[in-house]
């Protein structure tokens, strides 16, 4: 039986030592048939034991699987209230990556079409086959968006990626690390500046350990070096993800992603962000975007696996704002599997999504 808290924190310290559970992709599978609460699939979420724009749509539309796997409904108004208060708990995990709410409202659109068979087993049935779907294309949305991504990277690149994009941020390969990936699979020859991304780590714990285990190579640096080592011409391009982006072209992604943005404009650094269209919110203007505030001891505490260590005064206060917003101005192109959208955005965004049925 798989060892769900070793899923969910693949990155362990034993015996002094880095180790991985060994997957570029994600065994959903296993991690839905190991706990059948949703509320675990919540916590999981909520504490970043899953995290990632994509990675937490899917694990929230397999946490809608097991309500509906594990729901003691006869009926289908019982089944689709028990959905409903799943959906409810979900969502409120985390407000600013969309692809959670994305996933909620794809599964239970779902549901309701299949409720007019009136066959409860059928609801359930289809509720895990959307779960599946979800991941299916998320993996295969990768893929595609690594390769068209990889088309803007040449030859001796030095490529300045934050947070984490990689498999560990996606149900598998990964955004803007799935087209670093892609770059280096083709044999380009690049090399990778990866943040550090505190408070949580995310660059200096997952991304590094993906980047040193796919044997690409890199270095690691801490979040405040990225002005330097621009000004010194250390770096030739910028992918990172993102975990909104607006119509407009403003995107909400990882806090330090403004910064970067600024100083790579700055410094005429190329900047892409690279998201699927699942990332994209058709909906929502600037003024809706939630920025998440996580706990303060996040700052004032080591990362993960050593949060119990202050870095600080413990009583001091701190602002923790989980990510920021970078405006369209700074930004080159946003790659998503549909091709790469230029500036300006508010024709090519809605140009890609109406590719993909959205009528706006
Ligand atoms: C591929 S998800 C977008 C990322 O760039 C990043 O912001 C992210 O992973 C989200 O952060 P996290 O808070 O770790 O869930």
């Amino acid at each position: 039986m798989v060892n769900l808290d070793e899923i969910f924190k693949p990155i362990y310290f034993k015996d002094g030592q880095m180790f991985w559970i060994d997957t570029r992709y994600i065994p959903w599978e296993e991690i839905w048939r190991h706990t059948k609460d949703y509320n675990r699939v919540a916590q999981a979420i909520k504490d970043m034991e899953i995290r990632g724009a994509p990675a937490i749509g899917v694990a929230a539309a397999f946490g809608m699987a097991l309500a509906a796997i594990y729901s003691n409904a006869r009926n289908i108004d019982e089944l689709l209230k028990d959905l409903e208060k799943a959906k409810e708990v979900l969502s409120k995990t985390r407000p600013t990556a969309v692809n959670l709410f994305w996933a909620l409202d794809r599964v239970m659109q779902a549901a309701l079409k299949a409720s007019e068979s009136g066959d409860v087993e059928k609801v359930r049935e289809v509720v895990l086959n959307e779960a599946y779907a979800i991941q299916r294309e998320d993996i295969e949305q990768n893929v595609r968006m690594g390769k068209i991504g990889a088309e803007l990277i040449e030859d001796g690149d030095v490529i300045l990626t934050h947070c984490n994009t990689g498999a560990l941020a996606t149900a598998g390969y990964g955004t803007a690390l799935g087209v670093i990936r892609a770059a280096w699979e083709q044999g380009k020859r690049i090399e990778v500046i990866a943040t550090e991304t505190r408070p949580v780590a995310q660059g200096a714990r997952l991304t590094v350990w993906e980047l040193v285990r796919e044997g690409i190579p890199a270095k690691l640096i801490s979040d405040t070096m990225v002005g330097y080592l621009m000004s010194k011409k250390k770096i030739s391009k910028v992918f990172l993800g993102a975990d909104r982006i607006l119509l407009s072209g403003h995107f909400a992604n990882k806090i330090g992603t403004y910064q970067i943005a600024v100083l790579a404009h700055y410094h005429k650094v190329p900047f892409y962000t690279v998201a699927p269209t699942s990332t994209i919110d058709p909906k929502r203007t600037l003024d809706q975007l939630v920025i998440e505030e996580r706990s303060p001891e996040e700052v004032r505490r080591c990362p993960y696996p050593y949060e119990k260590i202050y870095v600080t005064v413990p009583s001091i206060d701190v602002y923790n704002p989980a990510f920021d917003v970078t405006p369209p101005e700074l930004v080159t192109g946003i790659v998503t599997e549909e091709g790469v959208a230029y500036p300006p955005y508010w024709v090519s965004l809605r140009e890609i999504m109406r590719k993909k049925g959205y009528q706006i």
